[in-house]
């Protein structure tokens, strides 16, 4: 099964190899404004789901937030550690 840490290593390889047809890359080219309404987008469609999906909905939509929380992280040079320093 896919983690946090999976997936972001992941995405660390598409950001630097750049494969045809990833949407990671195209949201890095869309760049930090465009993933941040995504992010907020995603927050919403959480917040919905779990006051009036079922639960597996919700954590699809919890999983998709947490995708692109780290495209974001990607975008803006971020890592793990500096992330988990806060926790
Ligand atoms: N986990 C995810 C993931 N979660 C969410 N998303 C994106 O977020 C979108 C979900 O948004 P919505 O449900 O709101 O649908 P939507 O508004 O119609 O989406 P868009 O119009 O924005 O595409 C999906 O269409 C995907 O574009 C993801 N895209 C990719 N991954 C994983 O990231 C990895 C790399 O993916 P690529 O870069 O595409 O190869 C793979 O392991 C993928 O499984």
């Amino acid at each position: 099964m896919k983690t946090f840490e999976s997936l972001f290593a992941e995405l660390s390889e598409k950001a630097e190899t750049r494969p045809a047809g990833s949407g990671t890359v195209a949201q890095l080219d869309a760049g930090v404004h465009a993933i941040g309404k995504k992010v907020v987008e995603e927050a919403a469609e959480v917040w919905m789901a779990a006051e009036y999906q079922s639960d597996t909905e919700t954590a699809e939509e919890i999983s998709q937030l947490l995708y692109h929380l780290q495209v974001l992280m990607l975008a803006k040079g971020l890592t793990l550690e500096d992330v988990y320093a806060h926790l």
